[in-house]
Order: structure tokens, then C-alpha cells, then sequence
């Protein structure tokens, strides 16, 4: 007779190997995501990074394929009708979305796979993934924040009033969050993510 497997067995890995999981990295822009997800790459290399999907223009030295795949709004527009976002979200008049695929086969291959995305797509990963581990990091202060964005030099005036306009809604949100860590020290702040994700 045919056995019935759990359908848990679907997401069942090659034997001796832990299941994958999702991780989701969440905060105001400018706060130091990607220089902390950057740093957590460089020490432990076995994390997959999702690459995302953004019709924002490339900035000066950010290469297609590795920082985001830059597309057009059309074309983004026809990725959400295929149903190929895992999540995506509008933030500061740019789409950005999560390629549904690549993420999935590397949670069931095992790994532990990390999100670095804005607050209304880990909402929406909060709900399709109860199971996700998700971090929030917020600012020492908001007068911080405002001078790591300026400091960065990679945005016009207009993309800074709307990254510090959204920054006071996303703060608010920090709760909804597993944990919340604060970005003072640097090497504080990394050692914090280490501990929430390997423990
Ligand atoms: N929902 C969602 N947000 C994303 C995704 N990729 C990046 N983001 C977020 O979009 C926001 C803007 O990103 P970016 O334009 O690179 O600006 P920066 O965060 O100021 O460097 C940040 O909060 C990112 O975390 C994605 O795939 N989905
Ligand atoms: N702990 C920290 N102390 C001071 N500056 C920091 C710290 N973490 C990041 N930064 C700086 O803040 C700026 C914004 O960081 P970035 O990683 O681009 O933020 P995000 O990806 O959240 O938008 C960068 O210039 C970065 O070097």
C-alpha cells in the first residue's frame, strides 16, 4: 500500500541536514541594514542573501544581479500578474519584491535564507511565514538616522524627505517585530543578529 506522508515531509531535507529557515531583516532606511547584512555574509558565507527585484535606478557602484535586479515598472508590474513576488511592496515611488522561487528552494535545500526588506513585505512575510524569524533595527535616535542617509551621499533631497517621512511610521512598528536590536556600535549590532540567529 502506498504510504501517506505528512505533508512536514515535503519540507524535509537531505538526511543529517537541519531544515532551511527564513530570516527577515526589517528597519528605517539608512539605519544600517546593508552594511550589517554585508558584514554577516563576510562571516558566515553559508547564508543565502535574496537578491530583490527593484525598479529603483541603480546608485553609483551597485551592480545588477548582486545588489538588485533593476527592472522597469512594467515589467515589475507583469512579475506581480505571474505571481513570481514572495512579497513585494511600493517604498518611496519605487517598486521592490522578493523573487518567489530562488527563496523557496533554498529554505527546502536547508539554508537559512535572509530578507533585507521594508516594513509592509515583512508584514506580509509575518503572515505567509509564521515561521520566520524576523529582526527590526532601529536607530540610536532619529537625528542619527537623518545624518547616516545624508552621510551616505546616495540619495537626491526629495528621496531623503521620503525615506525620513516613512522612517517615523516604520519606527512605530518596531514591536510587531521577534526582536529588536539597536544599531549604536556596529560590531554591538552584529554580534546581537549572530546571537538571534544561531542560538
Ligand atoms: N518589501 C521589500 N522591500 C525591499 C526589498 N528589497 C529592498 N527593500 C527595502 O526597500 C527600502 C529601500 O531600499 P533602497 O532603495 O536600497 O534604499 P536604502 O535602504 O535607503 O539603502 C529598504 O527599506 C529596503 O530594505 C524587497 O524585496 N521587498
Ligand atoms: N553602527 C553604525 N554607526 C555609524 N554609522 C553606521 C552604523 N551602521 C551603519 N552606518 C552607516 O550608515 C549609513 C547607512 O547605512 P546602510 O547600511 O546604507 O543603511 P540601510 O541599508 O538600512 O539603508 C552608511 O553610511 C553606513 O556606513
Amino acid at each position: 500500500m502506498m504510504q501517506v506522508l505528512p505533508i512536514q515531509s515535503c519540507a524535509t531535507t537531505k538526511e543529517g541536514q537541519s531544515p532551511g529557515k527564513l530570516i527577515v531583516l526589517t528597519g528605517p532606511s539608512g539605519v544600517g541594514k546593508g552594511t550589517l547584512m554585508r558584514s554577516l555574509l563576510q562571516r558566515h558565507p553559508e547564508l543565502y542573501y535574496s537578491v530583490s527585484v527593484t525598479t529603483r535606478s541603480p546608485r553609483p557602484g551597485e551592480i545588477n544581479g548582486k545588489n538588485y535586479y533593476f527592472i522597469s515598472r512594467r515589467k515589475f508590474e507583469q512579475l506581480v500578474a505571474q505571481g513570481q513576488f514572495l512579497e513585494w511592496a511600493e517604498f518611496a515611488g519605487n517598486y521592490y519584491g522578493t523573487p518567489r522561487e530562488a527563496v523557496l528552494n533554498q529554505v527546502l535545500s536547508g539554508k537559512l535564507v535572509v530578507l533585507e526588506i521594508e516594513l509592509e513585505g515583512a508584514r506580509q512575510i509575518r503572515i505567509s511565514f509564521p515561521s520566520a524569524l524576523s529582526i527590526f533595527i532601529l536607530p540610536p535616535s532619529f537625528e542619527e538616522l537623518e545624518k547616516r542617509i545624508r552621510g551616505r551621499g546616495q540619495d537626491s533631497e526629495e528621496a531623503i524627505a521620503r525615506r525620513l517621512c516613512r522612517a517615523k511610521v516604520e519606527i512605530k512598528a518596531a514591536d510587531e517585530f521577534d526582536v529588536q536590536i539597536v544599531n549604536n556600535d556596529f560590531e554591538t549590532a552584529l554580534n546581537a543578529i549572530e546571537a538571534a540567529l544561531f542560538k
